[in-house]
């Protein structure tokens, strides 16, 4: 592999509290995010993913280990060199974080400014970065006159500003509707492939690692534990926490006239079980279901399913009922041949 953008090694955070306590944040991260692509951190909430990134522009400094970001240790750099390396390092917010008093143009302009840009450079600058993110038309607009899509675009294009060679996102898409979504996510990929800018985002959604990411790490509780190409992790799912988001991600759902008679115990010896079952590239569904009616006489019945793609490659979702008592024998089945499966429910 080519040097890393950034590279957390051995990256321990922890909080004191009251007390002799504290709170470790993160524990012992080794991660290396590759230049060039755009990799999604993904974990719960208090998993420990905004600390993680603020330590890439200096906002946290790491209890032990060290922070490379493009050959500069962050955690031991001084208040000067910090400033100089969080011009190569831009950020963007769930919420924005846009003057309200500030036009679309000024707010864009604000980071030239405090970086002490000619003022005569930084109006074609700000124009410039205006058509890159497509609001030419709002320039002189203010936040509050923006859809929450525009908003984030003056986000975007106010961390470009300085021209930095990493983009951080932090949650970017959550405050948006799934068009807007979307749309975000497509400027912040063709932002990648036209500047050659390393993206590293943070993400709750799977479906923004899905889309965009081709680098994934998977955090729980402070440590990292999976990491790897997006379409590997999507194939080969090693942790029950990657396989749950996973399950979550094709917004596939129990229809309402299974889901409100649904009980998390068989009701009764003729219950059917209720099954998730995801799965990804070459792994066709419909001949594993034939194959476990024709070879194990185990009658399926299909409740709903979607198939979409992680790059070009296929990735679905199907539930299904089953008989409760023939479950075990019928997940070993699915999971042999590469399918993932989970127990939704059972229903009388
Ligand atoms: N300044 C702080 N002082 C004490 N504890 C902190 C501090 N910042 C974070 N923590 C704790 O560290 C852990 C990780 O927090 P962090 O905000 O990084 O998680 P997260 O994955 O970003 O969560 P969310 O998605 O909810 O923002 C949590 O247990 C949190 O309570």
């Amino acid at each position: 592999m080519t040097e890393p953008a950034i590279s957390f090694q051995g990256v321990t955070r922890r909080y004191p509290q009251k007390g002799d306590s504290e709170v470790v944040a993160l524990h012992d991260i080794w991660l290396d995010v590759p230049k060039g692509a755009i990799t999604g951190i993904i974990g719960r909430s208090g998993a420990g993913k905004s600390t993680l990134l603020r330590m890439v522009n200096g906002l946290e400094r790491p209890s032990t280990g060290k922070v490379i970001v493009n050959d500069h240790d962050v955690g031991a750099a001084s208040t000067a060199s910090l400033r100089r390396i969080r011009r190569e390092v831009g950020m963007i917010f769930q919420h924005f974080n846009l003057l309200a008093s500030r036009t679309v143009a000024e707010n864009i302009a604000l980071p030239l400014e405090i970086a002490g840009e000619d003022s005569g450079k930084i109006a074609p600058r700000v124009t410039e970065l205006i058509e890159r993110v497509g609001l030419t038309e709002q320039a002189d607009r203010y936040p509050a006159e923006l859809s929450g899509g525009q908003k984030q675009r003056v986000g975007i294009a106010r961390a470009l500003a300085t021209g930095p060679r990493v983009l951080l996102s932090d949650e970017a898409t959550s405050a948006l509707d799934p068009d807007t979504t979307r749309q975000v996510l497509e400027l912040l990929h063709s932002i990648n492939r036209e500047l050659g800018l390393t993206i590293l985002l943070i993400t709750h959604e799977m479906a923004v690692v899905r889309d965009i990411c081709t680098q994934v790490a998977v955090i729980e509780a402070g440590r990292i534990v999976e990491a790897g190409d997006t379409y590997e992790v999507f194939s080969k799912p090693a942790h029950p926490t990657t396989r749950s988001f996973l399950t979550g991600v094709t917004g596939v759902a129990v229809p309402q006239f299974v889901a409100h008679r649904m009980q998390e115990t068989p009701p009764s010896p003729t219950a059917e079980a209720v099954v998730q079952i995801t799965f990804i590239g070459n792994h066709a569904t419909d001949p594993m279901l034939a194959r476990l009616t024709s070879e194990r006489g185990v009658s399926v019945n299909i409740l709903a399913g979607a198939i979409e793609e992680i790059g070009t490659k296929p990735f679905g979702s199907l539930i299904v009922a089953l008989p409760a008592p023939r479950l075990e024998e019928s997940r070993r089945f699915l999971e042999e041949h590469g399918l993932l499966t989970e127990v939704l429910g059972y229903v009388g």
